[in-house]
This record gives structure tokens, C-alpha cells and sequence, in this order.
């Protein structure tokens, strides 16, 4: 990365959507630390959401990047970022929530469920997810009000165990059904960083044996910048052992996407996305595999990312042991899980086509009462 653009340079150029002060919605891609407009560019790119370029399909995708890198190498205006609010950069349709991170699912088994840990027995045969609620997805810096609920038998209240989950999203941008995994780059538009928040007191409640509902359903955060794949140089996924059913071959590619966790400035934590079990192509198939259809907007998120060490882990569940094991901030506090007023910023970076190491920028939230 190099000093002067922060991993934003022109190898990146991730899409978002902004406003100046009394003004209008208007994309940009961020470069260094500010916004460049794109609205003289005309067409999908003179819009208030990235939904109309994102419904345009590949070709345009990767027409309208080759128009911007050339419209940024013009030097246009950079708008500083303190004079922008950025927004959610495209309108969510549907929102999946997978679970294919081997260690996150083997670490919160055996922390949850010790009498009978290890991976469930179709684990290895399929991406297992849930569908979760695109309504109250949100941008990056939304406050989150910490939910209420059943938390016990005859218990409603505040969650006392108010998590994170540390994950990468997928922005479907072209509809489909039944989409191969070698497709997986003509319906994916791009990339952005979520934050999957879990009230565990909930979560343990409610969820057997539908899987969760209230314990996630509050609010997902999502980076405002959506990074293309067109940016993103891939890797070979990880060898999957037993082979995959058909419909799940190619695996598809591999991103070595590298994520940081912060509580209240203070780093704990390095999720390693490159460990992932299931590839995004994978996921996208099974998810259209019975039929379904995905449209504009659909963001599938890959489930929390957590490598083998315990400062590589995606949830503080597994960080501090379901908050047996609390961890020491920098402040000197110690944490189990979230309390009011803290803050938690997930950020992440990447290698881009050009070989050089770029920024996926970020995904913060603090905690309300
Ligand atoms: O294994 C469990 O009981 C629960 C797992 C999760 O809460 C994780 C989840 O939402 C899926 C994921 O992010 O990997
Ligand atoms: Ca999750
Ligand atoms: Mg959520």
C-alpha cells in the first residue's frame, strides 16, 4: 500500500454514493482521502444508487470502470471526505448470511454446544446460510441501538451479549437462477465489508432448530464502498475434501483478503478471508441451486471470518470464550462482549489486479443503549 493514497489509488477505485450539504446523491469512487464525482460521466453513472449500473451487467461494469480510471487520471476535483456523508451505495434487495469459515463454525461449536462439538454432518457437502433481513442493513457510522428480546425463559430485556461478526459481502449485480459457479462473475458486481451484529443471549434462545431470527435481524452494517471485482487479483480456493457435489464445480475463485478488527481503537483481532472453506461462487450457485432467483441488489455475506489463531477470530464469542476469557483494551478495560458507548470498526485490505495492495475501506458502529 502505497503512503500517499491510504490503499485508495487507481487500481482500486471503489464505487459509493454521497451527498455535499443540502445536496443531492451523486456516485463517486474514492481516491486518497476523498471522493471524486462521477456525475459528469453521464448515464449509470449520473445516478442517485449504483442499482442502474449494477442491473447493466459485466460489459458495463467493466466500460464504465475503464471510463472512470480515465476520467482519473485527468485529475479531477478530490472532495475531501469531512465535506461528504456517504450513503448506502446501492439499494439492498435480499440479504443472505452464509457460515463457511471452518474455524469460526468448529469454535463456536465447541464453545456453544461441548457436549457434541465439531462440524454438523453436511457441513462439508454444502454452504450452509440463512436468509437474513435487508431492511435493516445499514451504511458504516449508523449507530446501532442495542436490542431487546427474550434473552431466557421468561426473560425480555437488552441483550447482555451484543457481538460482532466480521465478514466480506458479495453485490449481486445481474439477475439469475440456478447460476453456475463459473458464472459467478457475471451476476457479482463487487465486494464490501459487513458487520453481521449478534445478540448471543438471543441467539442461543431462539434459534434451534430454524436457525437465527431476532439475534441478527436488528442491523447489518456494510462498508460504503463497494471495491469491483475488475479490482481484485484472485487466488486458488483452498482443496475442499469430500469433492464437492457438480453443481458446486469449479469452486471458483479465491480472494486473499486480509481483515482487521478494532474495539475502541484497539486491534484484537486479523480475520484471514484467504482460509475460507466455501468460495463465493460456490455460494451464489447453491443459494440459485433449487431455482431461486437473485436480483439487482441481492448481498450475500460469507459468514464470520476467522482463521486458526485466537487473534485471527471474526466474533468476540471466540475471542473471549462466550466472555469467560474478557479481553484488555487499550484503555485498560476489560470486555466480554459490547457495552454502551463502544465502537467497532472492521476494516480490510486486498491485492488488486495490478499487484499492488489496496484498501477495501471500512465498516464502524457504536453501541446505544
Ligand atoms: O454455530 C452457531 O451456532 C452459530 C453461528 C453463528 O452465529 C454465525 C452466523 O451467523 C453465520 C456466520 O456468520 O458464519
Ligand atoms: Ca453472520
Ligand atoms: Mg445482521
Amino acid at each position: 500500500m502505497s503512503d500517499d493514497d491510504g490503499g485508495f489509488g487507481p487500481d482500486n477505485l471503489p464505487y459509493g454514493v454521497f451527498s455535499r450539504p443540502r445536496g443531492e446523491r451523486r456516485i463517486g469512487v474514492r481516491l486518497g482521502t476523498g471522493v471524486v464525482d462521477l456525475s459528469a460521466l453521464g448515464g449509470h453513472l449520473a445516478q442517485a444508487s449504483l442499482n442502474p449500473l449494477m442491473a447493466a451487467g459485466r460489459r458495463e461494469w467493466t466500460a464504465a470502470r475503464e471510463a472512470v480510471v480515465a476520467h482519473v487520471v485527468t485529475g479531477p476535483p478530490v472532495i475531501p471526505l469531512s465535506d461528504v456523508t456517504m450513503h448506502l451505495p446501492f439499494e439492498v434487495a435480499d440479504y443472505t448470511d452464509f457460515y463457511s469459515s471452518e474455524q469460526h463454525a468448529l469454535n463456536v461449536s465447541a464453545i456453544l454446544r461441548p457436549d457434541s462439538p465439531g462440524l454438523s454432518p453436511q457441513w462439508k457437502h454444502l454452504p450452509i446460510g440463512y436468509h437474513g433481513r435487508s431492511a435493516t442493513v445499514v451504511v458504516s457510522g449508523t449507530p446501532i441501538v442495542r436490542p431487546s428480546g427474550q434473552l431466557a425463559e421468561g426473560v425480555f430485556g437488552p441483550t447482555r451479549r451484543l457481538d460482532v461478526e466480521a465478514e466480506v459481502g458479495f453485490v449481486v449485480g445481474t439477475p439469475g437462477r440456478r447460476i453456475a459457479t463459473d458464472d459467478f462473475a457475471e451476476h457479482v458486481f463487487g465486494v464490501t465489508l459487513v458487520n453481521d451484529w449478534s445478540a448471543r443471549d438471543l441467539q442461543a434462545w431462539e434459534y434451534r432448530p430454524l436457525g437465527p431470527f431476532l439475534a441478527k435481524s436488528f442491523a447489518t452494517s456494510v462498508s460504503p464502498w463497494v471495491v469491483p471485482l475488475d479490482a481484485l487479483a484472485t487466488v486458488p480456493a483452498p482443496p475442499q475434501s469430500p469433492e464437492p457435489l457438480g453443481y458446486l464445480l469449479p469452486a471458483g475463485p479465491a480472494f486473499d483478503l486480509r481483515l482487521t478488527v478494532e474495539w475502541n481503537d484497539t486491534l484484537v483481532s486479523t480475520p484471514p478471508f484467504a482460509s475460507m472453506y466455501w468460495t463465493a461462487a460456490q455460494q451464489l450457485a447453491h443459494l440459485t441451486s433449487n431455482g431461486a432467483s437473485v436480483r439487482t441488489g441481492d448481498l450475500y455475506a460469507s459468514g464470520t471470518v476467522s482463521g486458526p489463531e485466537r487473534d485471527q477470530v471474526g466474533s468476540f464469542l471466540e475471542l473471549t470464550r462466550n466472555g469467560a476469557e474478557p479481553v484488555k483494551l487499550a484503555d485498560g478495560t476489560l470486555r466480554g462482549f459490547l457495552e454502551n458507548g463502544d465502537r467497532v470498526r472492521i476494516a480490510g485490505t486486498a491485492r488488486s489486479v495490478a499487484g499492488t495492495e489496496i484498501s477495501l475501506g471500512s465498516v464502524s458502529g457504536t453501541i446505544l443503549p
